[in-house]
């Protein structure tokens, strides 16, 4: 799916031209931060405070790169930061959070690049569905209780791409729902009438409806049981590798992490205090906290873990 085969959208963010002096040619080739030779988005020393009535530092310097494509775990114990940092991204933080310094840059495919602090009102809203989606946690309860799957799925592309035809709106919302594995008759359906597990693989196929370049994933999983949680991860990579978006995966979940993710950012009282490549991550940690982390799961423990060889061979078509 191509975002021109929908019509032009509310607020067009394909065409550097559209947003003026906000955007500039990306030069990120030569960029020097961590990851890879394209990232589709760079943060630079980023920090983000909750100014309350005690002062939280949520995020400290934190600088990475989402490499095209790549799927990134970000982990870390509960309060470290994942959430803010990812919120504060997308710019999605309400106070007292207050991003006290840096940048994130998004690095689109048509060859430009967008400073994110440069974005407000209707062009934030268009820039997060159309490039950066979001999946959280409790996302599957944030669904309209009266009102059909189908409905809440159309109104994404009546907002954002208001020259689709209604065909074609039905359509894309059957192609969507079958693409996370729910059948496309559920379209009827309330949100009531369906299991947690295709509430929240709803909530994935509308986040993947306007073909975004990068879903940030906060616990999206979390609130399911463990194979449901299973089946859903392994669609997320599938429909990774097919539609080619970059995904920065949240969880405390380490060994889930290692499972799924490129490179995994481990995160600690705001800082990211190690990243680097999964495997090499897990074999060689180079941080004191990252081996207490690893050494926090049980099943990570042995010559390799019973998660990761259950996961292993489960892809390769091997008896767990
Ligand atoms: N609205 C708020 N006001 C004040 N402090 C906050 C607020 N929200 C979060 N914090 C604090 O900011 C820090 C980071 O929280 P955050 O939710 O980003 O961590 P997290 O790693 O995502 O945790 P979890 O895994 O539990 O979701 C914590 O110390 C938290 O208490």
């Amino acid at each position: 799916m191509s975002s021109t085969d929908q019509g032009a959208p509310a607020v067009s963010i394909d065409r550097p031209e559209d947003l003026g002096d906000r955007t500039a040619p990306d030069t990120a080739r030569g960029y020097r931060g961590e990851g890879h030779d394209r990232p589709v988005l760079t943060i630079d020393d980023f920090s983000v405070e909750y100014k309350g009535e005690r002062v939280v530092k949520a995020v400290r310097n934190v600088t990475l790169s989402l490499g095209r494509g790549e799927i990134l775990g970000l982990a870390g114990e509960s309060g470290c930061g994942k959430s803010t940092l990812a919120y504060g991204i997308n710019r999605l933080l309400k106070p007292p959070a207050v991003i006290t310094g840096g940048s994130a840059h998004f690095h689109s495919r048509e060859g430009y690049v967008i400073d994110l602090n440069e974005l407000s009102g209707e062009e934030l809203r268009a820039f997060r569905w159309d490039k950066i989606a979001m999946v959280f946690q409790g996302a599957m309860n944030s669904l309209n209780p009266v009102i059909t799957i189908q409905r809440q799925m159309e109104d994404i592309f009546s907002t954002h791409r208001p020259d689709m035809s209604k065909k074609d709106r039905r359509v894309k919302c059957g192609d969507l729902l079958e693409r996370v594995g729910v059948d496309r008759a559920r379209l009827r359906s309330f949100p009531h009438e369906l299991s947690g597990g295709m509430r929240q693989r709803v909530m994935i196929a509308m986040a993947m409806a306007l073909d975004p370049q990068v879903m940030i994933m906060d616990e999206p999983t979390t609130a399911l049981d463990v194979v449901v949680q299973r089946e859903i991860l392994r669609e997320i990579t599938r429909l990774r590798a097919d539609l080619g978006f970059a995904v920065i995966f949240i969880t405390h979940d380490l060994p889930l992490l290692l499972e799924i993710s490129d490179r995994i950012a481990v995160m600690r009282e705001g800082e990211i205090v190690e990243l680097g490549d999964a495997v090499e991550l897990y074999t060689n940690p180079q941080h004191e906290y990252t081996r207490k982390l690893l050494a926090s799961f049980p099943s990570l423990t042995g010559e390799r873990g019973d998660f990761i060889r259950g996961g292993s061979r489960a892809q390769n078509g091997e008896p767990a």
